[in-house]
C-alpha cells in the first residue's frame, strides 16, 4: 500500500469560487484521491480557505462585518458548497487557525536563524487619517500609464499594469477617502530567495516527468531579468499572522504579519495538524521525514497563477528551515479555463460560480465536463452547446442509455434478478480482452494525471459495454433463444458495477446509484475483467435504478446562456 498526500491549492476567503477555479486545483485534486483510495492507497487529502491579506479585509468592510466573523461565515459557504461537489477532503482547514499561526512564526524563525531573513526598509503610503499604512489595494488613484481614475494600488484594471501604491496620481485611502497620504519608511522582513536560487535550481531540473507548465513557469521566475529576487514576507496590516519572534515582539516588526503568499501554503501543513487535533490522528507521518514520512507520496494541484509560490517561495521556505519537512514530489499545474468568449473572473462576477452551478443540475454533471475538459495542454473555453452536448452524449447517451437499456430489458423478459442459462463465447472474450486493454490504459492515465486522457478512455470503456449490448442484440436473441439472452444479460448486468468503480472518481453520485441497483457492496477494483464480470451470480437481485442522467433541453441551455450572460449580483 502506497501513501498519497495530496494538496489542492487553498482558494480564496473573499468569494465563492467559479467553475474556473473548482477545475484549476480542488477538483482534479479530488479525482486523484479518489482513485489512489480506490486503488487501496492510503490518502491524505488537504484543502483549506485562504484567509489573511487586503482582499478579505476589504471585503469584510464591504460586508459590513468584522473581519474575522467573514472569514468565518465563508468559511461555512466554501465548505459547504465543496461538499455539494462532493470534494472528498479529508481535512477542509483554514490558513488564520491557532496551528498555522504557529507553524508560520515557526518558519519565520527557523529561517532567521539560518541567516535567511533580512530586514529592508521601504517606502510606503500613510494615511495618518486611517492611522495605518495603506498597502496594495487599500489605496486608489490614477493610473500613471493610462489616465484611469480608479486604477488599485497593486494593478490598474483598465490597463492592467502591475502598479505600486506610490506609483499613483492623486491617490486616495479606500477606506476614509483621505487624500493627506504621506510617504513613510517602514521596515519589512525579506525573505533571501536568492541566496537558495542554485539549490531551488536543481531541485527543479531534477524533475523531468513534471509538467511543462510547471517547470517552465518555475525556470522564468529561476532565471529571467536579474534571476531570482528576494521577497518581502511582511506587511503593514492587522488581519495575518503576527510577526513575532517566539511568541515575543520581533524588534522594529511590531504590529505587523505574515505576507499572506508566506503563511499560506504553511497552512497545507497546519491544516494537516488540525485534521490531527480533531480525529486523534498523526499528523507527523505525513510532513516530517524524521518521523515516518518518507514513504509518502506528496501531490500537489494549481492553476498556473499559482505555481511560483509551490516551486519557488514554498520550497524555499521548506528548504530554507533545514529541518525534514516533506517536499513536493509532482506538481500538476493548469492552464486557464475561459467562460463563454471572455475570462471567469470572480471581481467582475463573470462566469458560472459553484453554488449557481448545482442550483442547476447536479454535482456529476459539472465534474464530468470539467474534468474531461480540463485546460491541461492549453487554456479551454467553457461554453453552454458544448456542456449541453457533452453531457446529454457521454452521460445520458452513453453511461446512462447503457444502465437503463439493460436492467429494462433484463426486469421485462426475466425478472429483477440475474437471469441463469447460456454460454458466453467469442462475443465476450472480445469485450473481456477489450476491457482489460483500456482498463489498463485507464490506470496508466490516472496514475500520470491525464486527466483528459483519462476522461477519454473511461467514455471508451462505456462505449464498449454499449457496442457490445448493440452487437449481441439480446431483446432479438431472446425470440429464437431465451437461454443465450440470458447469457449476454448477466454479462452485461455485470457491467453495471465495473463501470460504477472505475467511474467514481469522476462521477461519484451515479456511481453509487449504480452500486446500489445492483445491490452490491463490493467497491474491489477490475483488476482482473474476467473474474469481475462473473461478481454477481445467477439468481442476485437488482432494482432497476431510475434515469441516471436526464438530457439537458435547448430551452434550458439558452435560458441559462442569457441567464449568466451578465454580472453576478
Ligand atoms: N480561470 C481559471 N481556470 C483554472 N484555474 C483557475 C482559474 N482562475 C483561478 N484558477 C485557480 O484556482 C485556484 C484558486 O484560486 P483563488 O481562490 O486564489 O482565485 P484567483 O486565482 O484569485 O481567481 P479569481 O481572480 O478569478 O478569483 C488557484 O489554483 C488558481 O490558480
Ligand atoms: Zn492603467
Amino acid at each position: 500500500m502506497a501513501r498519497h498526500l495530496i494538496t489542492s491549492a487553498i482558494p480564496y476567503i473573499n468569494g465563492i469560487k467559479h467553475l474556473g477555479n473548482l477545475v484549476g486545483s480542488q477538483l482534479p485534486a479530488d479525482l486523484f484521491a479518489r482513485y489512489q483510495r480506490a486503488r487501496g492507497h492510503e490518502v491524505m487529502f488537504i484543502c483549506a480557505t485562504d484567509e489573511h491579506g487586503t482582499p478579505a479585509e476589504l471585503a469584510a468592510t464591504k460586508a459590513g462585518k468584522p473581519v474575522a466573523e467573514y472569514c468565518a461565515e465563508m468559511h461555512e459557504v466554501q465548505a459547504r458548497i465543496a461538499e455539494g461537489f462532493r470534494l472528498s477532503f479529508d481535512h477542509f482547514g483554514r490558513s488564520s487557525s491557532e496551528q498555522n499561526r504557529k507553524l508560520t512564526q515557526h518558519f519565520a524563525v527557523q529561517l532567521h536563524n539560518e541567516g535567511l531573513l533580512r530586514e529592508v526598509s521601504e517606502t510606503q503610503m500613510y494615511s495618518p487619517t486611517d492611522g495605518r499604512f495603506l498597502p496594495d489595494r487599500y489605496i486608489e488613484g490614477t493610473c500613471p500609464n493610462c489616465g484611469f481614475e480608479d486604477a488599485r494600488g497593486d494593478q490598474c484594471d483598465n490597463c492592467t499594469k502591475q502598479l505600486d501604491p506610490v506609483d499613483l496620481i492623486n491617490p486616495r485611502s479606500v477606506i476614509s477617502g483621505a487624500t493627506d497620504l504621506e510617504m513613510r519608511e517602514t521596515k519589512h522582513l525579506f525573505l533571501r530567495q536568492s541566496t537558495l536560487k542554485d539549490k531551488l535550481d536543481a531541485w527543479i531540473s531534477s524533475k523531468a516527468d513534471w509538467p511543462l507548465l510547471t517547470t517552465s513557469i518555475a525556470k522564468k521566475w529561476l532565471h529571467d531579468g536579474d534571476g531570482l529576487q528576494d521577497r518581502g514576507i511582511t506587511r503593514d496590516l492587522s488581519w495575518g499572522v503576527p510577526a513575532q519572534f517566539e511568541g515575543a515582539p520581533w524588534s522594529g516588526m511590531d504590529g505587523k504579519v505574515f505576507y499572506v503568499w508566506f503563511d499560506a501554503p504553511i497552512e497545507y501543513l497546519a491544516a494537516t495538524q488540525e485534521w490531527a487535533d480533531k480525529t486523534g490522528g498523526d499528523w507527523a507521518r505525513w510532513w516530517r521525514t524524521d518521523r515516518g514520512a518518507e514513504d509518502v507520496t506528496y501531490t500537489q494541484f494549481m492553476g498556473k497563477d499559482n505555481v511560483p509560490f509551490h516551486t519557488i517561495g514554498f520550497p524555499a521556505t521548506i528548504l530554507g528551515s533545514n529541518e525534514p519537512w516533506k517536499l513536493v514530489d509532482y506538481i500538476k499545474s493548469f492552464n486557464y479555463l475561459n467562460y463563454d468568449g471572455g475570462q471567469f473572473s470572480t471581481s467582475r462576477g463573470r462566469g458560472v460560480f459553484m453554488d449557481q452551478a448545482l442550483e442547476l443540475l447536479p454535482a456529476d454533471y459539472w465534474r464530468w465536463w470539467l474534468l474531461s475538459h480540463a485546460p491541461e495542454s492549453a487554456d479551454a473555453e467553457f461554453t453552454w452547446e458544448n456542456f449541453q452536448v457533452s453531457a446529454n452524449k457521454d452521460l445520458a447517451d452513453v453511461l446512462g442509455n447503457f444502465v437503463s437499456r439493460i436492467t429494462k430489458f433484463t426486469r421485462s423478459k426475466f425478472g429483477e434478478a440475474i437471469p441463469e442459462g447460456g454460454e458466453w463465447g467469442a462475443r465476450e472474450e472480445a469485450l473481456t480482452a477489450e476491457l482489460t486493454t483500456r482498463i489498463r490504459a485507464y490506470e496508466g492515465h490516472m496514475e500520470a494525471m491525464e486527466v483528459r486522457k483519462a476522461a477519454a478512455e473511461l467514455r471508451a470503456i462505456w462505449v464498449a459495454g454499449n457496442e457490445y449490448l448493440q452487437g449481441a442484440a439480446p431483446w432479438t436473441v431472446f425470440k429464437t433463444d431465451p437461454e443465450q439472452a440470458a447469457a449476454i444479460a448477466r454479462l452485461a448486468l455485470n457491467l453495471i458495477p465495473i463501470y460504477a468503480v472505475l467511474s467514481a472518481p469522476f462521477i461519484p453520485d451515479a456511481a453509487e446509484i449504480m452500486l446500489k441497483a445492483m445491490q452490491h457492496e463490493d467497491r474491489s477494483w477490475p483488476s482482473d475483467v474476467a473474474a469481475a464480470l462473473t461478481a454477481l451470480p445467477a439468481g442476485h437481485s437488482f432494482a432497476t435504478p431510475d434515469v441516471l442522467f436526464r438530457k439537458i433541453t435547448d430551452e434550458e441551455r439558452e435560458e441559462w446562456q442569457t441567464r449568466f450572460a451578465g454580472r453576478r449580483q
